[in-house]
């Protein structure tokens, strides 16, 4: 059977090499199990029919029997013809009309014949039309293979102007199971199809090409969705397991001095609670023989520079070194101090490297790091180049991961024989569903809580218009001894566009706030990384008033008495980078505050963007908007994963479909982690073969 799903499709009946290669071309269609996977996007119900007398405007496709009784060629402009017939129903009359393929059509329409049409209605004035219909023969039409519903493939222009229609699909389609009776073997076992009372797999997908009733077709989707993310879950899941069973990590058995000392006399506030879970389970991770991979997610502000540190001292309790991996000099910078100013009652040796670090000083860690006299590097790609050298790195962690691709985090793998554990930070909020998928293959830790204290920062949206009074707010904050962000887009695709406005907003700003009694800093992607450095100092020193960014700062700058962020023409930036961008405020006890500075022309999308601000301050609630808003593919970090490559499931609308999906794959891999039961013998070669065609995740390389 599965030799005959491997015919090149060109070699179905009615295919031929032409149209074989545009379905390569056009589908990536390439044998005759592609075309079985090519899912109809919707269906339409060839069981209602209409009398003419009961179209209305907003009827989109719709089926009628009735008679051409008329039919010319008209002129109309430059020699162009079209051609018109008039077709009836013993209710009415309407149009049809044709562009193209006008000699073809004179030729073999017939004159008061009964016909099935079927196609888009336009209306004018009351009179209807079709342009182009689907037109079959009414004793055609009800003796061909016709399911209620009519699938609608998805199909392209170029497809349909060389004449593969839908209707030529649907034929393909017909033709496909005439030739391999096509008798799918059940892949999923037994005990899990009558579990779930899923479609058999056959049943699923004759049911999916030519359902024979709403029911069927809604029980074969949901059961070829389920099989499609359940084998994503299995890879998933499995890779974890293999790389707990295959990959031996350092066991962090001992709690030594630096961490309890850390723990019980320095830390400069309680942790939450969220907090302590978190290094609780980092902490069970690094004891257990296994190499962690975990992805530490937390809202901006949450607090997630400590959990990495305490996480490091337990690599340096046990004679390891441990890294730290940004995706900016700004953020590696913002860690390097954050992490210096925590860890300073302990003495241990720190360093900073990134692209700007000075030739000498650069030897100097280089040495260290080699001889194991450095027990702590933060940095960015810096860390990645061949001349870094760990004496032994025990710990990686990558923060804003998404950012990296897969072969940078593989670099800092091979520093080591043993790969060192890994723990991903990423402060942008992934939705639950997503992050199943996208880091199905990592353990998952949340810090789901911010630290005491802390005010939901306010957050409105003004227009241009109210610029004054929002400088008088400004003025009113600086006179507290608040410090402001203002940030402009410096978005790629019109950068020179841009950084005019964020100089003029510069201007106007030194203007409207004028020296000595305010001082301005500003900071932007195309300022030397030292001059970039020392502007974030004065601000973060207090010696500035008000930092004119752009959303270079977007991740990971904490300058706690920063109260008040304003967000130029925010209609033009994403919810997470506005939710990043607002992290920067609220991150210390004094009120906050967030406005959204925008035109007066909003499109919808826009307006979505700016009220989900207005209302909520949750990242995880940001994103889930967010997905919805730009789907999955958009996300970033998605490019790099295969999971998005999905036939039939949709990741935001079946996410209920996914955790059940995930459930079942999880409960099946702790029974059999090697699928090596009979009952999993089908489940496995399938497993096996997925596994060679698209590898869900070369994570691992
Ligand atoms: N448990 C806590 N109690 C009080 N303050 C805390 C606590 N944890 C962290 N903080 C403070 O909150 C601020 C934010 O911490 P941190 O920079 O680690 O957050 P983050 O999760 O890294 O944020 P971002 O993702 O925006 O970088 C810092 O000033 C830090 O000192």
């Amino acid at each position: 059977m599965n030799n005959l799903l491997e015919t090149p499709i060109e070699y179905l009946k009615g295919v031929g090499p032409q149209r074989g290669e545009l379905l390569r071309k056009e589908l990536q269609i390439f044998k005759y199990s592609d075309l079985l996977n090519l899912y109809p996007n919707r269906y339409i119900d060839r069981t209602r029919y209409y009398k003419i007398n009961q179209l209305v405007d907003s009827a989109s496709e719709v089926q009628i029997i009735g008679k051409i009784i008329h039919i010319k060629t008209v002129e109309f402009g430059k020699g162009k013809k079209r051609l018109s017939a008039t077709f009836v129903d013993e209710t009415g009359q309407m149009e049809l009309v044709w562009f193209q393929g006008i000699k073809w059509i004179r030729e073999n329409v017939k004159i008061n014949v009964p016909y099935v049409l079927f196609g888009k209605i336009n209306s004018f004035n009351g009179t209807f039309s079709m342009a182009h219909p689907e037109m079959e023969l009414l004793e055609e039409h009800k003796a061909s293979l016709r399911s209620a519903m009519q699938p609608i493939y998805p199909s392209t222009e170029k497809l349909n102007s060389k004449g593969i229609s839908n209707k030529v699909v649907i034929k393909m389609m017909q033709q496909l199971f005439v030739e391999t009776h096509v008798l799918f073997a059940e892949t999923l076992p037994t005990y899990l199809v009558e579990e779930l009372q899923l479609l058999p797999k056959h049943l699923a997908m004759f049911n999916i090409h030519f359902p024979k009733s709403q029911e069927l077709l809604s029980k074969a989707q949901f059961r070829l969705k389920f099989e499609e993310l359940f084998f994503i879950q299995l890879q998933l899941i499995s890779k974890n397991l293999i790389r707990k069973h295959k990959i031996k990590g350092h066991p962090f058995d001992k709690v030594g001095d630096y961490f309890s000392t850390m723990y019980t006399h320095y830390l400069p506030f309680e942790l939450t609670n969220a907090q302590k879970k978190v290094i609780k389970e980092i902490r069970n991770d690094l004891g257990s023989n296994a190499q962690m991979n975990r992805l530490l997610q937390g809202d901006v502000g949450s607090g997630k520079t400590i959990v990495a540190l305490m996480s490091m001292l337990i690599a340096l309790d046990n004679g390891f070194q441990a890294c730290l991996m940004a995706p900016t000099e700004i953020l590696a910078a913002q860690h390097f101090n954050g992490i210096l100013e925590l860890a300073k009652p302990l003495n241990i040796n720190i360093k900073l490297l990134t692209g700007s670090t000075k030739s000498s000083e650069r030897k100097i860690i280089h040495q260290e790091l080699e001889e194991g006299r450095l027990h702590i590097i933060i940095g960015t790609h810096a860390l990645l180049e061949d001349k870094v050298k760990f004496h032994n790195l025990g710990l990686a962690i990558i923060d804003e991961q998404h950012r990296f691709g897969v072969e940078q985090r593989s670099k800092l793998w091979h520093k080591n024989t043993i790969p060192p554990h890994i723990l991903v930070m990423t402060a942008t909020p992934i939705p639950r569903t997503l992050a199943m998928s996208l880091y199905g293959d990592l353990d998952i830790s949340v810090i789901d809580e911010l630290p005491p204290g802390r005010k939901p920062i306010l957050t409105v949206h003004r227009y241009d218009s109210n610029r004054l009074k929002v400088w008088k707010f400004i003025r009113d904050e600086i006179e507290k001894g608040r410090q402001i962000y203002i940030v402009y887009p410096l978005i790629q695709e019109s950068e020179k566009m841009d950084y005019k406005d964020l100089m003029d907003g510069y201007e106007s700003i030194s203007r409207d706030f004028p020296l000595p009694k305010y001082a301005v800093s500003i900071v932007h992607g195309q300022m030397k990384p030292s001059d970039k450095d020392e502007e974030m100092r004065r601000f973060s020193e207090g010696k500035t008033n008000i930092m004119v960014a752009t959303t270079v700062i977007e991740v990971g700058v904490n300058v706690p008495n920063a109260s008040v962020m304003i967000i130029e023409s925010a209609e033009r930036f994403g919810l997470s980078q506005l939710h990043q961008l607002r992290g920067r405020v609220g991150r210390g006890a004094e009120q906050s505050y967030c406005i959204l500075m925008t035109g007066n022309k909003l499109s919808n999308e826009s307006k979505t963007r700016l009220e989900t601000m207005c209302k909520t301050n949750d990242g995880f609630e940001i994103a889930e908007v967010d997905l919805k808003l730009r789907g999955p593919g958009d996300i970033m970090g998605t490019q790099q994963s295969g999971v998005l490559n999905l036939q039939i499931a949709d990741l935001i609308k079946d996410k209920d479909i996914l955790q059940l999906a995930r459930y079942h794959a999880i409960q099946l891999l702790k029974k059999d982690p090697g699928m090596e039961k009979p009952e999993h013998q089908k489940l496995r070669e399938v497993f096996i073969a997925l596994g060679k065609k698209k590898n869900i995740w070369n994570y691992i390389s």
